[in-house]
């Protein structure tokens, strides 16, 4: 495996301090916490000019490399795709997906996962999907230098078991199961918690409730900060569009149009033109 330097900073006269784990723990009940995901260096470089928290999802395997779930992302593609948004990026604090069976077994299973993932990728924080079941995994953790990001209510990696992607908390007993995860999460030493596909009056308890900041993803703005995919809001993903996504562009659109020109002057031998040949010295 090639290895590089991590999170060097690009030269600044005044560097620019990222944002640490702390201090996103800190935003609760101040300002809401801005988080976007990123899998690239050109995307992470454009998002970390206005994120607080950039996310390398696992929902990389379902925007870039074409699968259905994110059953099948590796800790391989989480290495690489964190290596590149931690060198791109320089003001938000990193948090990087564990992928599905690289945690759950045991606390000491997630252990050496994490400490794979923060010494390849130089992140802050490593995130994994659970409720109750995983708290004594987040304190494992967080008592042995590994911050947590917890991720409750809709759980991606748990698909097949829910027989799809479902909105939680619509009837008492997964409103109240839904609540004592996000609890269990917090006190177990988690910095933050996603809350996904949460009814809103659900994901504002939860928010009342514990300590920590929630992000909501499909859990309304009763949360303490937002995250939502980044090709999504770019109109740069098109496989399918959750209730929750807001597109703010239609990059895709524009890709599509581009290169049908593009092709269009290759075959009309418009392109290249003198403007992109390169000629004999004078
Ligand atoms: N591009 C992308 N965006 C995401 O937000 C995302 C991913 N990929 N991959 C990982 C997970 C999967 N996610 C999903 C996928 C589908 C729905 C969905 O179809 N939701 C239904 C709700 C159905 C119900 O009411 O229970 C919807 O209509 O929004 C939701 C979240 C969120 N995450
Ligand atoms: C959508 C967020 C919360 C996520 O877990 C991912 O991108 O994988
Ligand atoms: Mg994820």
């Amino acid at each position: 495996m090639i290895s590089y330097p991590i999170s060097t900073p690009l030269s600044s006269a005044t560097p620019i301090k990222r944002l640490t784990v702390p201090a996103i723990k800190a935003m609760k009940g101040t300002v809401p916490i801005v988080c976007l995901t990123a899998y690239t260096a050109p995307v992470a470089r454009i998002v970390d000019e206005v994120t607080d928290l950039i996310l390398v999802g696992d929902s990389v395997g379902m925007v870039l490399y074409g699968t259905d779930t994110t059953i099948g992302v590796s800790v391989e593609m989480m290495c690489a795709h964190g290596q590149a948004v931690v060198r791109a990026s320089q003001r938000s604090c990193v948090v990087v997906d564990m992928p599905f069976g690289s945690y759950q077994k045991s606390p000491q299973q997630a252990f050496k996962t994490a400490v794979r993932i923060l010494k390849a990728t130089g992140a802050a924080a490593v995130k994994l999907e659970g409720g109750e079941e995983m708290a004594d995994t987040v304190n494992f953790l967080t008592h042995r230098g590994v911050p947590v990001c917890g991720h409750v209510g809709l759980m991606p990696q748990s698909v097949q078991v829910m027989g799809g992607f479902k909105v939680t908390g619509r009837d008492r007993e997964t409103a109240e199961k839904v609540c004592r995860d996000a609890t269990a999460i917090a006190e177990a030493g988690a910095f933050a918690i996603v809350l996904e596909g949460v009814i809103e009056p659900v994901a504002a308890e939860i928010t009342a409730q514990i300590a920590i900041p929630t992000i909501g993803i499909g859990a309304s703005s009763a949360c303490d900060g937002q995250v939502l995919v980044s090709d999504d809001i770019f109109g740069l993903f098109e496989g399918f569009k959750p209730k929750f996504v807001k597109r703010y562009a239609h990059i895709a659109e524009e890709m599509r149009e581009a290169a049908r020109q593009y092709a269009e002057e290759v075959r009309r031998r418009e392109f290249p033109d003198q403007n992109h040949v390169f000629t004999p010295k004078t």
